[in-house]
């Protein structure tokens, strides 16, 4: 049994006593019963701790250099208002993919400089609204999109200052569908077949817009840290090349997230320190012989900012023995949320963890698989996990390293409300993101 005080698995601040678990000085008992279940509960703190981790990590490895680092939070993962305000106040800008991420760190007040936008589809609106703010960058993902950014940039009488977003070839990430460097997707141009080259020299030739310099994400869930190398490398050439071209050396590279971090006990997260140390190694040496000076260089990590932060807990309903082809038995422990709050088990085959935090048990551990309440054979959370053979309706579950894209992803199947999202910081609990109710659901419905 792992007992929920790994580090690297649940949020810094949590403890057990007598089989209950306590968040940031407040036990998930009293907080189901205040905020009920499912809800996501976040360690504020833990968050805070984690965002000042990565750019001083970051920033410390470059420093020597004199390399200055920017630490983007890809908000995609998760946001709220508060959110951006808490990493923002730690030193990290924001990356935003959509509107809603756009308008959400406006609103919480983020000056536009430090706002990012990507995209692979970016409406007119979305543009826009970035130039009208002042955004610090957008990273262009094609051609036609050159022309798009030009044209609302001169209608705004702005330079818009982009980057491009380089498909470097380099397969990265823990799922086929969250790789995003390889050729045959939709990201990014490409720089084997020299669309990458070819958007420099467009945006290079053109008075409204203001190259900033090149972006590379591979992937998400990365635990291999020889793709961020390799990626970085390319970039070192392509940002060369463009310089032999040109006569101008770009500012600005950025290597994109996808920072690994445990999901399960025998896991361990990306040490981002050792990364960076090894990082700043290898674009030296490439520098070196390259003959040029290293940029200004930017990172977006997400998951591993906001991911272990946060726990999922969940209320047990239907608990049942299934006898299995092996003519041994799992236990089958529904919940009262499921694939509506977390579809990573579905989408990725991505593994997860639970505990029982509202009660101790000396009960055997027993084959368990925890399942939702939807409609759906394949709605599972965690598909493989010891948990005590005494589970009952009424105990409360908990799965740790949820923070990233389970709330984000989350959706209202079988029309049920999304849950919310409860910060707890020092002993006291606000809802970040308030609950869904079915009133909330039946709203939308124009009759
Ligand atoms: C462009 C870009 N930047 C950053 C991220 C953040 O990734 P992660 O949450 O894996 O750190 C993503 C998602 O993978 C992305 O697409
Ligand atoms: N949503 C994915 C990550 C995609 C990241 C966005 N490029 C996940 O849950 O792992």
């Amino acid at each position: 049994m792992t007992h929920p005080t790994d580090p690297q698995l649940w949020p810094a601040n949590v403890s057990v006593t007598d089989g209950v678990l306590d968040l940031a000085g407040l036990s998930v008992t009293e907080l189901a019963a205040t905020y009920g279940t499912p809800s996501f509960l976040l360690d504020v703190a833990d968050l805070r701790g984690r965002a000042a981790r990565y750019r001083d990590a970051l920033a410390g490895a470059f420093a020597p250099l004199g390399v200055d680092v920017d630490v983007y939070y890809a908000s995609k993962a998760f946001l709220s208002t508060a959110v951006a305000r808490w990493v923002h106040a730690e030193g990290l800008r924001i990356d935003t993919a959509a509107h809603g991420e756009l308008a959400t760190a406006i609103a919480a007040g983020v000056p536009g400089a430090d706002i990012g936008l990507h995209g692979n589809n970016k409406s007119a609106g979305e543009i826009t609204l970035a130039l009208e703010h002042g955004v610090g960058r957008i990273v262009v993902d094609s051609l036609p999109e050159i022309d798009l950014v030009g044209s609302i940039a001169a209608r705004l009488g702005v330079r818009a200052p982009v980057m491009v977003r380089v498909t470097t070839g380099v397969h990265a990430g823990g799922h086929e569908f969250i790789a995003t460097a390889h050729e045959d997707q939709k990201f990014g141009l490409s720089l084997a077949s020299g669309a990458a080259a070819q958007a420099l020299d467009r945006i290079h030739a053109d008075d409204r817009l203001d190259l900033l310099g090149l972006h590379s994400h591979i992937g998400s869930q990365i635990l291999d840290p020889a793709g961020f190398g390799e990626a970085a490398r390319a970039l070192l050439r392509l940002r060369a090349d463009f310089a032999g071209r040109t006569g101008v050396l770009l500012p600005e590279m950025d290597l994109g997230g996808g920072f690994g971090i445990a999901y399960l006990p025998t896991e361990r997260g990306v040490d981002v320190a050792a990364l960076a140390t090894d990082l700043a190694e290898i674009l030296t040496a490439e520098a070196r012989v390259l003959g040029t000076p290293l940029p200004r260089l930017s990172f977006e990590p997400g998951r591993a900012i906001v991911g272990p932060a946060m726990i999922t807990l969940y209320t047990v309903g239907t608990v049942k023995d299934v006898v299995l082809d092996d003519g041994g038995t799992r236990l089958y422990v529904s919940v009262d949320g499921g694939m509506s709050d977390n579809i990573r088990t579905a989408l990725y085959d991505a593994d997860y963890h639970a505990e029982l935090t509202s009660r101790s048990s000396t009960a055997p551990r027993v084959r368990s698989r925890v399942v939702g309440k939807h409609c759906e054979s394949g709605d599972i959370v965690v598909r493989d996990v010891l948990l005590p053979a005494d589970l009952a309706a009424g105990d409360l579950l908990a799965v740790p390293a949820t923070g990233a894209y389970g709330r984000s992803m989350a959706s209202n199947y079988n029309m049920v409300p999304r849950a919310g999202v409860v910060a707890v910081e020092d002993g006291q609990a606000r809802e970040i993101v308030r609950r869904e109710t079915i009133e909330d659901v039946l709203a939308l419905d124009m009759g």
